[in-house]
This record gives structure tokens, sequence and C-alpha cells, in this order.
């Protein structure tokens, strides 16, 4: 992403919200990136333009080699069919097909063959081997989201990009989705950029970033649990220093 305005409403209006204001950042192929900070700070904002979902107001998102804002819409909808993952804090799994027909649905949407191997390989590396015949209903909510988990990777996207994904599970759950998440990138390569708000969370990516009114005011390589959440009290700080209180960052 470089240099990524996202302007909602008219610019100079009053009313306009600069969500993102310019931000700059790479997400090399095969690393874990979290996205942090406060409410409106620009988290999703930042997801949506960097999947494609959204284009920005200025500045350019490239994906292995293509300008995204080069596209038409439909260039735009099969990249994001073929390259790109997502999963969201509710699963939305398609509630009257099993698991193994949810994972399928990507490859029939990108046109694709839905080869039995792949469809195989990809419900055992989620560990759904035994429930891949099984609808939503009939289970957990930690084996929801990794049928969501397999639905996303089962495309082999550039990037999975995951919007609060264990924020619907209780702890432990969570963690067998956020380990799950790590081996992917572990022993597949896979590149992944997830926004969260829980520093545990965070703590499983290599990398979290902080954003605060749209802009990136921070960065931690190797991150601990505590060590985010004492970053997370500076850019909450830092966003209170944007809106005139002085000395926002110590
Ligand atoms: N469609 C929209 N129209 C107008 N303003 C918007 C729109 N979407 C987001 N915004 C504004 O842009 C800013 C950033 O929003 P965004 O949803 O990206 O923040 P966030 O960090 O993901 O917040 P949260 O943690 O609460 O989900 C906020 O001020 C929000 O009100």
């Amino acid at each position: 992403m470089d240099d990524v305005r996202k302007v909602y409403g008219k610019s100079g209006r009053a009313a306009s919200v600069a969500a993102l204001d310019g931000v700059s950042i790479g997400f090399a192929p095969g690393s874990f990136t979290a996205v942090m900070g406060p409410s409106g700070s620009g988290k999703s904002t930042l997801l949506q333009c960097a999947a494609g979902l959204d284009r920005p107001t200025s500045g350019s998102v490239t994906l292995e080699g293509q300008e995204l804002g080069a596209l038409r819409e439909t260039a735009l909808t099969k990249l994001r069919r073929e390259r790109i993952g997502f999963i969201f804090q509710s699963f939305n799994l398609l509630p009257a097909l099993t698991a193994a027909q949810n994972i399928t649905l990507p490859l029939k949407f990108a046109g694709k063959r839905a080869k039995r191997d792949r469809i195989a390989e990809v419900i055992a590396q989620v560990g759904l081997t035994e429930r891949a015949g099984h609808r939503p209903a009939e289970l957990s909510g930690g084996q929801q989201q990794r049928v969501a988990v397999a639905r996303a990777l089962v495309v082999r996207p550039a990037v999975l990009f995951a919007d609060e994904p264990t924020g619907a599970l209780d702890t432990r759950t969570a963690a067998e989705v956020l380990g799950l998440l790590r081996e992917t990138v572990r022993d597949a390569g896979q590149t992944i950029v997830m926004v969260t708000h829980d520093p545990v969370a965070a703590s499983y990516a290599d990398r979290v970033i902080f954003l605060a009114d749209g802009r990136l005011v921070d960065e931690l390589r190797a991150p601990t649990a505590d060590a985010v959440a004492e970053r997370m009290t500076v850019a909450q700080a830092t966003a209170k220093g944007a809106d005139g209180a002085k000395g926002g960052v110590r």
C-alpha cells in the first residue's frame, strides 16, 4: 500500500472523514501481520482497501505486481476470488451446505474444478476430516471458524485477510484458531493480515502495526501480549493527542 488515503464524504467538507490518511506499508509473502488501533482508527478500512473491496481516494495498492486501482470492477472481482481469502468474526457459512460443500464454493465461483484431493487436503489442514459432512449448526464455533479458514485457503490465496477472526470465540477455541493460522504461515508460507482488538491474538503474528486516526503510528516485531497491550495504550494516547490534547505520545 503506497500513500493510501480513504476519505468518506466529500473531501474538505466538515462531515468528511479521512479513515486512512497516507498509509504506506508492505506485507511480505509468508508474513503474519496483526493490525491494531482504537475504534475508528481505520483498521477495517485498511483491510477493505488492501483486499480490493474498497477503492482508495488516492494512493495505490499493489498485489503480486498488479496495481488494483488499474483494474475494472470485473477484473477486480476475479482477482479477489482467485488471489484473496477472507475470514470474518461471524463465520459467514451457508447453513444449508455441509462443511465440505462450503469449502468447495470458492472454487466453483472461480470457475475451477473442485478437485477432491485439494478439498480433502485443506479439510485435513484445519483438522476437520471427521466433520466434513456436517452442517454449520452441527459444529462448534471454533469448528465453524476452521471451516471458514479452509474455505479461504482452498484457492491458495496470495493473502488471507482476517477481520476479528476470534471475536466470537472463547479463549481456548480462539487459541486453536490462532494456532491454525500460525501453522499455515509456518508450514504453507501463507501471508496473513489480521485485524484484532485482542493483544493475545496479536501476539500470534510476527509483527503488529498500530493505527491511530488513519495513520500508522507504531510497529512491533516478535510481539508478546504484554508488549502489545502497552503499545495500545500509547496508540490511544496518540489518537487523543490528534484531537488537540498536547503531548499524546510519551
Ligand atoms: N462507509 C463509511 N462512511 C462514512 N464514514 C465511514 C465509513 N466507514 C468508516 N467510516 C469512518 O472512518 C473511520 C474509520 O473507520 P473503520 O471502520 O476503518 O475503523 P476501525 O478501526 O475498523 O474501527 P472499529 O475497531 O470500531 O471496527 C471512522 O471514523 C468511521 O466512522
